[in-house]
C-alpha cells in the first residue's frame, strides 16, 4: 500500500475513534433529556426525607448485614429484582432468578431492565417471525414493548430496545418476541401485509444469516437492527440493517461447527429437476470442500421443510428463486475447484467439471473464469504486466469470489426487503428507506384535512408541520447485535463480534452506572451505598484505539504487507503493559489473548491480515461484466465495482476491490481498496453507536441457563458466570440503593406537581426547587412510616444543584401514586361530566319515565276474578298439525281459510236422537243451589219447560212464569221427549 494511503487510512481511524469516544460523553449529556420510564408497580417503602449527604444510619446496618450474611440465606422469588431484600449477593441475584426459572418464570426486572433467561424450551425452532408467531410472550415483554410505544409517542424521542448477552443467551427468540408484540401494539397485528413481508424477509435471512457454532446451534452470524418507524402511536414504516461479518464460514467452517445453514437445506430441499439444472446431481455433504470441514449431522427432513418455507418466502419478497439458488450452488461447487502447481508455469485445476458447471451457473464461458482465478494483472511504473497466480494464490482468489458471492447475495436481498412498498396506513406499512414516502404521506395527509381547515395559511402551516413531524419521528429499534463468543481458535471476525459485544457492555455501562455515578458527583450528592462497576474502557482501547489498538496496528501491518508474526511482535511490544493483553496458552504459536469482560478468548492471528484486506482483484470482478456474462443477477452483484471499472478504457488495470459490498464513496482511486474489514466494520459500529445515542434505551439484558443446551436445565456455575459478566449485581445495587434516576427540576414539577396541592406551587423557574420540595413532602406523606431497622441505606431521594435524583423505589411509587391521582381525577372528571349531562336531560328524562311508568302501569291492571260458580276457562286443545291437515283433506276444508261457524243449533242430542225446541225436563237439584244464598225458584223434582239453548256457555234456557231463567245442564234430566224425532241413522249427527 503505498504510503500517503496507509496515512490516510490512519487519519480516518483516528477520526472514527475519536467519535467513539465523543459519543460516549454526548450519551451522558443526553441522557439528561430522556424521558423517566414507568415502573412495574413496587411495595410502598417509607423513605425519611433528605438532602444532600444526608446522614444514613442504616447503610452502616446494611453493610454490616451484607458482610455477615451466609450464602445460601432463604431463597426469595420477587418480580422485580431491586426489591430483594438485603443483604444484596449474587448468590441472593442467581437464588432468585433460579427459584423463578423452576416456577416457568422466565423474565424479570431490575426496575426498568428486564432480564431473559433462556430456558431452551425452544431448541430447535427457526427463530424468525413465523416460527415464534404463535409462542405466549410475557407481560415483562409486553410492558417493555408498550412502554417504548409510549415514550415515543409523549416525547418524540426514538427508542432503542437493546438485547444483549452471551451467544446462545436468547436474544434473537427474545428480538422476535419484542417485534411481534411491537406489530401489536402499533403495527395493526400479525395479519397485516407488513407484519407478513417483515416475516419473510426475517425467514429468508434467517437462513442466510444463521450457522451452528460451538456455543448456539442457531447462532446469528448477521447482526439485527430493526428500525420501525411509529408515527402517532402507528407503525409507519420498518427497516432492517443487516451487520454482517463472518465471510470466511462460507469457505472454511470451523472444525464442529457449520457453514451457513441455507447449504444444508437447499441440499436436503432442492427438487430432482432443480439439482439437476443447478449441477447438484450426485453431491452431498460429504463431497462438498466448503461443507466437508464441519459438522456433518443434518436433519434432512427439518431442512427440507425450511427450504420449503424459504422458497415461499423468496417469492413473498419478489426476489427470483433461481436466481439465488444458481449463485448459492456457484459457491457450493466452487469450492470443489482446486489447484495444484503443475509442472509448467500454468497451474493445474483440478475439479473441471466444477469449473464448467460455476461458469455456467453464473453465466460465463469456463475459460473466462479460469483466467478469473488465475491470472493477475500487475501496474509497474505505469505499465501493465500480466502473471500467472500459484495454486495458492488461485485458491485464495477462489475463495474470495466465493464469499463475495455470497455476502453479497445478503446484501442485495436486505436491500430488496427494505425497499418493499406496502402502503395503507391502517395495516401498517412496510416501505422503502427512501424519503419519497414521507413526502407522499404528508400529502395524503393535506388532502384528508383540507376541507376542515381554517385559512390557506393554516392549511399549508398544518401541512408543513405534518411533512415536518413524519420527516423528524422517531422511531423504535430493536438491537440484536453478535452475543459475546469464545472459539477455538479464534479468528478476526470473532475479534469484530466481541468488541461489537464490548462496545454494547460499554453503552449499557455508560447509559446505567457512569452517567449516574458521575452526575451525583458533580452535583454533590453523597450516596452512602457506592456502586462499584467494571469498566471495559481497557478493553476497547486495547482493541480499537487510535494508533496502538489492535485493529489499527493490523491495517498499518496489511498496509505494509507484513505478516501474522511481525503483527504479533509489534502487538506484543505495544501492550506489553495491558493488563487485558495475556500470553498465548503454552505451545499455541501464532495466538494471543484478550481478557474480556465476559472471559478470556485466545486468537489465532494466522489469517487476520488477509481477512483483513479482504480484497478481489479486478481479474475476476471483469469477468461478471455484461460482456462476459449472460446472468444479469451475477453481473448486478458487482454492478458498483464494474461501473469504476469500465470508466476507464483499460480492463483490468491492476486494482483491487473489496470482497464485502461497498458504496462508490469506498471504492478505490489507487491500487487497493481505501477500507479494510475491520475499518469499514468500525464505521458501521461507530454508525450505529450515532444512532443509539440519540435513543432512549430500554435494556433487556439475555442470560442462557446451560452451556449445552438443555431444555430446562439450570447450570449455576454458568448463570453466576453471566451475572457477573453482565454486572447484575452492580444494577440490582444500584436500582435498589442508588439514585439512577435524574430529572430537571421543572421536569420533576411538571410531571408529579399533582401530588401536591396546586395552589401551594409557585410554578415558577426561580421557584422551581421548593415546589420540588412541596411535592416531596405531599409524597412523602403517603407513605406509611417503616420501623428504624427497615430503612433503606439511602433516602429515596436527593437534590442536587440542577436535578432531582430519584432512587428506583422513589421513582416507582411516585408512578404508582401519579397514576392513582390521575385515575381518581378521571373518574371525578368523567363522573362531574356525567352528571351534568343528566341533570340537563333531566327534565325530559323524567317526562319520559313517567310516560313509561304510566304505560307500565296501564298493561299491568290486574286480572278481574273469575266470578264464582264460573266453570274454568276450556284448556285450549293442542292439535297435531298432521291431524289438522288429514281432517281437512278429509273434509273438503281449506285450512288457509277456515269454515264459517255454524249457529247455534236448534235442539239437543239425545243417544242418535235430535230432540227440539221446547223440551220437557226434570229438575235434579234446587236451583240456585241453597249455597249460593239466594232463594231457589226451581225445585228438585219439578218438570219445567226448556225453550232453547241459552247464550251462555253449557247452560238452557227455561221457561219461568213470565221469565226465563239460564239454567245448568247439569240441573236438568231430559224426560219423555214431548215431540219424538225419527231415529237418525249411525254417523249422520
Ligand atoms: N425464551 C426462550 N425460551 C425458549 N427457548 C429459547 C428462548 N430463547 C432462546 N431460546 C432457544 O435458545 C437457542 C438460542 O437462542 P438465540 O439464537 O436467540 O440466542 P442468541 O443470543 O441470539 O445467540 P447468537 O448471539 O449466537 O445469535 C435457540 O435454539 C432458541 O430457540
Amino acid at each position: 500500500m503505498p504510503c500517503g494511503k496507509d496515512t490516510a487510512s490512519s487519519n480516518e481511524a483516528a477520526t472514527l475513534h475519536q467519535r467513539l469516544r465523543s459519543l460516549s460523553s454526548e450519551l451522558v449529556t443526553l441522557r439528561s433529556r430522556l424521558h423517566v420510564s414507568p415502573p412495574p408497580l413496587p411495595p410502598a417503602a417509607a423513605q425519611p426525607p433528605s438532602g444532600p449527604g444526608a446522614p444514613v444510619r442504616a447503610a452502616r446496618r446494611h453493610r454490616a448485614a451484607a458482610a455477615a450474611a451466609a450464602q445460601t440465606g432463604p431463597a426469595r422469588t420477587v418480580e422485580d429484582l431491586s426489591h430483594l431484600e438485603v443483604p444484596l449477593t449474587e448468590h441472593a441475584v442467581m437464588r432468585c432468578l433460579h427459584s423463578r426459572f423452576q416456577d416457568h418464570q422466565y423474565y424479570t426486572n431490575v426496575g426498568s431492565i428486564l432480564i431473559s433467561l433462556n430456558s431452551y424450551k425452544e431448541l430447535g425452532n427457526a427463530l424468525t417471525l413465523n416460527s415464534t408467531r404463535t409462542k405466549e410472550t410475557s407481560d415483562q415483554l409486553r410492558r417493555v414493548v408498550r412502554e417504548a410505544v409510549r415514550q415515543q409517542s409523549d416525547t418524540g424521542y426514538p427508542q432503542g430496545i437493546i438485547l444483549s448477552g452471551a451467544s446462545g443467551s436468547g436474544k434473537t427468540y427474545t428480538s422476535m418476541l419484542l417485534l411481534r408484540q411491537l406489530f401489536e401494539v402499533a403495527g395493526g397485528g400479525t395479519e397485516t401485509d407488513a407484519f407478513k413481508h417483515l416475516a419473510a424477509a426475517f425467514t429468508v435471512l434467517r437462513s442466510l444469516g444463521t450457522a451452528k457454532t460451538t456455543s448456539n446451534s442457531e447462532s446469528s452470524r448477521i447482526g439485527h437492527f430493526i428500525e420501525v418507524q411509529v408515527t402517532d402511536g402507528a407503525l409507519y414504516r420498518t427497516k432492517i440493517h443487516c451487520y454482517f461479518l463472518d465471510q470466511t464460514r462460507v469457505v472454511a467452517p470451523m472444525a464442529g461447527e457449520k457453514n451457513y445453514h441455507i447449504f444444508y437445506q437447499l441440499l436436503a430441499g432442492l427438487a430432482p429437476d432443480e439439482r439437476a439444472r443447478l449441477h447438484l446431481d450426485g453431491h452431498t455433504l460429504c463431497s462438498l470442500r466448503y461443507l466437508q470441514g464441519g459438522d456433518l449431522r443434518q436433519n434432512a427432513a427439518e431442512d427440507a421443510a425450511r427450504f420449503r418455507a424459504w422458497k415461499s418466502c423468496l417469492g413473498v419478497l419478489g426476489i427470483p428463486f433461481l436466481d439465488v439458488v444458481r449463485v448459492l450452488a456457484a459457491v457450493l461447487l466452487l469450492g470443489n475447484v482446486t489447484f495444484a502447481d503443475g509442472a509448467g508455469i500454468e497451474v493445474e485445476v483440478q475439479g473441471q467439471e466444477q469449473l464448467q458447471a460455476v461458469a455456467s451457473l453464473l453465466g460465463f464461458s469456463a475459460a473466462a473464469l479460469r483466467s478469473g482465478l488465475t491470472t493477475r494483472t500487475h501496474n509497474v511504473r505505469g505499465q501493465l504486466v500480466k502473471s500467472l497466480g500459484d495454486a495458492n494464490v488461485a485458491s485464495m482468489t477462489r475463495d474470495s469470489l466465493a464469499k463475495a458471492l455470497y455476502c453479497r447475495t445478503v446484501a442485495t436481498i436486505v436491500r430488496r426487503a427494505n425497499s418493499l412498498k406496502r402502503l395503507g396506513s391502517g395495516s401498517g406499512t412496510l416501505c422503502s428507506s427512501d424519503d419519497s414516502h414521507v413526502h407522499a404521506d404528508a400529502q395524503s395527509a393535506h388532502a384528508s384535512t383540507v376541507g376542515t381547515a381554517g385559512s390557506r395559511a393554516s392549511k399549508s402551516m398544518s401541512v408543513l408541520n405534518s411533512a415536518v413531524r413524519h420527516a423528524t419521528d422517531g422511531f423504535i429499534g430493536i438491537l440484536d447485535m453478535f452475543g459475546f463468543e469464545d472459539p477455538r481458535p479464534a479468528h478476526l471476525e470473532h475479534l469484530c463480534t466481541n468488541l461489537c459485544s464490548e462496545t454494547m457492555q460499554h453503552f449499557y455501562n455508560t447509559h446505567i452506572f457512569k452517567s449516574s455515578l458521575e452526575s451525583c458527583r458533580e452535583e454533590g450528592i453523597v450516596c452512602e451505598v457506592e456502586v462499584e462497576y467494571v469498566d471495559n474502557v481497557p478493553c476497547i482501547d486495547l482493541i480499537s484505539s487510535l494508533r496502538t489498538g489492535l485493529l489499527s496496528m493490523l491495517d498499518v501491518e496489511c498496509g505494509l504487507r507484513g505478516t501474522a508474526e511481525t503483527y504479533l511482535q509489534k502487538v506484543r511490544a505495544a501492550h506489553r503493559s495491558s493488563g487485558r493483553l495475556r500470553d498465548p496458552p503454552p505451545g499455541e504459536p501464532g495466538t494471543f489473548a484478550i481478557q474480556h469482560y465476559a472471559g478470556l478468548v485466545v486468537y489465532s492471528a494466522a489469517d487476520f491480515l488477509d481477512t483483513n484486506k479482504d480484497s478481489m482483484p479486478d481479474d475476476l470482478v471483469s469477468v461478471f461484466h455484461k460482456q462476459n456474462c449472460s446472468f444479469g443477477f451475477a453481473s448486478h452483484l458487482f454492478g458498483t465495482e464494474l461501473k469504476v471499472l469500465y470508466s476507464q478504457d483499460t480492463v483490468p488495470r491492476g486494482v483491487s476491490f473489496r470482497i464485502s459490498p461497498t458504496s462508490n464513496a469506498d471504492l478505490q482511486n489507487g491500487e487497493e481498496p481505501v477500507s479494510t474489514l475491520t475499518q469499514d466494520f468500525h464505521t458501521r459500529l461507530d454508525n450505529l453507536l450515532r444512532t443509539l445515542v440519540h435513543a432512549k434505551p430500554h435494556f433487556v439484558r439475555c442470560v442462557k441457563a446451560n452451556d449445552s443446551e438443555q431444555p430446562l436445565l439450570f447450570e449455576r456455575t454458568t448463570v453466576m458466570r453471566q451475572i457477573r459478566a453482565l454486572q447484575l449485581l452492580e444494577t440490582v445495587n444500584l436500582m435498589a440503593a442508588g439514585y439512577p434516576h435524574r430529572m430537571r427540576f421543572r421536569a420533576f414539577n411538571s410531571r408529579y406537581r399533582l401530588l401536591s396541592r396546586s395552589r401551594l406551587l409557585h410554578r415558577t423557574d426561580e421557584k422551581a426547587v421548593e415546589d420540588c420540595r412541596l411535592i416531596l413532602a405531599s409524597y412523602q406523606n403517603t407513605l406509611e412510616p417503616l420501623p428504624a431497622d427497615q430503612q433503606p441505606p439511602c433516602p429515596g431521594w436527593a437534590l442536587g444543584k440542577r436535578h432531582i435524583f430519584l432512587a428506583e423505589g422513589t421513582r416507582q411509587r411516585l408512578e404508582q401514586l401519579r397514576e392513582q391521582i390521575r385515575l381518581r381525577a378521571a373518574v371525578l372528571v368523567q363522573s362531574a361530566w356525567r352528571g351534568w349531562q343528566v341533570r340537563r336531560r333531566w327534565p325530559q328524562m323524567r317526562r319520559n319515565m313517567e310516560h313509561r311508568q304510566r304505560t307500565k302501569a296501564g298493561l299491568a291492571r290486574p286480572r278481574p276474578q273469575p266470578i264464582t260458580g264460573t266453570p274454568p276457562p276450556d284448556v285450549p286443545e293442542r292439535c297435531e298439525p298432521s291431524a289438522v291437515q288429514q281432517t281437512c283433506s278429509l273434509f273438503g276444508l281449506d285450512l288457509e281459510r277456515p269454515p264459517p261457524l255454524p249457529p247455534a243449533r236448534a235442539y239437543t242430542v239425545d243417544g242418535n236422537r235430535k230432540l227440539g225446541y221446547p223440551q220437557e225436563r226434570l229438575m235434579r237439584l234446587n236451583f240456585p243451589e241453597d249455597g249460593s244464598g239466594s232463594e231457589a225458584i226451581l225445585l228438585k223434582g219439578e218438570t219445567v219447560l226448556v225453550v232453547g239453548a241459552s247464550s251462555r256457555r253449557g247452560h238452557l234456557l227455561v221457561q219461568h212464569g213470565d221469565q226465563q231463567v239460564h239454567v245448568p245442564h247439569q240441573y236438568l234430566e231430559l224426560k219423555l221427549p214431548s215431540l219424538t224425532l225419527p231415529a237418525l241413522p249411525p254417523g249422520k249427527l
